[in-house]
């Protein structure tokens, strides 16, 4: 299955090689680790990052919501999800099929034995819809009115792991890309471009520890990523066995780099599950395109569409019957929307490479004709693109519903 955007693999390494900050310039050379101190290992081998706020936001988020309650926020902003949220494809099987699959494939018993462990990580608060659906086991129906085509799977962490630190010698490393820690503590492997540093000596096999290179405020005021920064103190995301040794790490462009197969958070990764009948999306996307509630028949345009999440949301809940205008102003974005479309076996989309900025015209006026660019052969008309029921414009990748908007006018 897919991803939703937040959740791909890493693609922050431009190279094949880690980035070296030098001179004030990046040079792409394989980078060994430097020497670390050893003196508190039990707390450096940990997961435990710290948020910092610029102060004048600090101050201002404390006025408004308290220091205790901020506070609580801030150490939740620190940790991943604890759950994965899947939005069944409707139109081709059922939750309730869906459910025992993913039963079947991921199992009930993969994080049994975490729970005590887990301290504040992605909690839900007493008595949400999130709560109430977990009370029936680890993969579930949401319980929320109209949302029975969503499906939680509940996730565990954060997870004690053993680095092996006792045995007094420092565990082999290799430092990944905050984008890549990201789709680790979502359940994703390290991929191979993920990857920014590894330890000397590392050798196809080896147990490595997996920690984070942030980004670091540089002289220049800038913001840049330094694996060569020595402080990863709390950042260790697990542990797991390299697929390769350092110096085929830095010779291939993809694969999987480290199998992890001990995570500080565990989720069950949906990489190539059930293809085309479910989509991982965060919910308040799912809620976004539920709220526009379209009907079936209607006309719906979607101006920042790519890679596609809504638009498939909306067309499922038209039941395929209508048409969703699909618009985005990148060529290969609009590719991945109507290859989604395809999976999902979703017909009643149409799609547009086109920058919505340049889509609106006022009443009397035509749409420039030289804007349309076209990633399907067909240029829309000034009627296509005019007439609509339903609006959404997800620039920003608003997971929490902003921009969508039910037309009672036309454009
Ligand atoms: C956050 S993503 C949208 C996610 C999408 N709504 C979903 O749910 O899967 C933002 C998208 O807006 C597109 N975009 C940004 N500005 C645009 C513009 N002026 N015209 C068309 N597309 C634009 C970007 O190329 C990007 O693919």
């Amino acid at each position: 299955m897919r991803r939703a955007s937040g959740f791909v693999l890493s693609t922050i390494r431009t190279t094949s090689f880690a980035r070296r900050r030098s001179n004030g310039n990046f040079c792409s050379t394989p980078l060994p680790l430097p020497q670390m101190d050893h003196q508190s290992d039990s707390e450096r081998y940990d997961f435990n990052p710290i948020l910092r706020w610029n102060p004048e936001v600090e101050r201002y988020f404390i006025h408004a919501y308290g220091a205790d309650h901020f506070s609580r926020i801030s150490a939740a902003l620190t940790y991943p999800s604890r759950y994965s949220c899947i939005r069944v494809n409707s139109l081709k099987t059922t939750s309730d099929a869906v459910i025992e699959k993913l039963q079947g494939i991921i199992g009930e018993t993969e994080i049994e034995g975490d729970q005590d462990k887990v301290e504040c990580g992605g909690k839900a608060s007493a008595g949400s819809p999130l709560e109430e659906s977990w009370k029936d086991g680890r993969i579930t129906k949401c319980k929320i009115p109209g949302l029975d085509y969503v499906v939680f799977v509940k996730g565990s962490g954060p997870c004690a792991i053993d680095y092996g630190c006792a045995s007094g010698a420092p565990p082999k490393e290799v430092i990944v890309s905050r984008k890549c820690a990201e789709a680790v503590l979502r359940g994703a492997q390290v991929y191979v471009p993920g990857v920014l540093a590894c330890s000397a000596h590392v050798e196809k096999g080896d147990t490595v520890a997996v920690s984070v290179a942030l980004e670091q405020r540089m002289a220049d005021g800038g913001w840049a990523t330094d694996p060569h920064y020595s402080e990863r103190r709390g950042l260790y995301i697990g542990q797991g066995k390299a697929m390769l040794s350092r110096a085929g790490l830095f010779r291939v462009t993809e694969g999987i780099a480290v199998d992890m197969n001990n995570r500080v958070f565990k989720l069950p990764s949906f990489h190539d599950v059930l293809e085309g009948e479910i989509f991982l999306q965060n919910l308040p996307s799912i809620v976004a395109a539920h709220a526009l509630d379209p009907k079936k028949g209607e006309r719906i345009l979607d101006m920042c569409a790519a890679p596609g999440g809504k638009t498939t949301a909306i067309a499922n809940l038209m039941e395929d019957e209508g048409e969703v205008v699909a618009v985005d102003r990148s060529h290969n974005k609009v590719l991945d929307i109507q290859n989604l479309a395809a999976e999902m076996s979703l017909t009643c989309i149409t799609t547009y490479k086109l920058d919505a900025l340049k889509s609106v015209s006022r009443a009397n006026e035509s749409i420039d004709s030289g804007v349309p660019q076209i990633s399907n052969s067909v240029t829309p008309t000034e009627k296509q693109m005019s007439v609509h029921d339903g609006l959404c414009g997800d620039k920003n990748c608003v997971g929490n519903g902003n921009g969508m908007g039910k037309l009672t006018t036309a454009m």
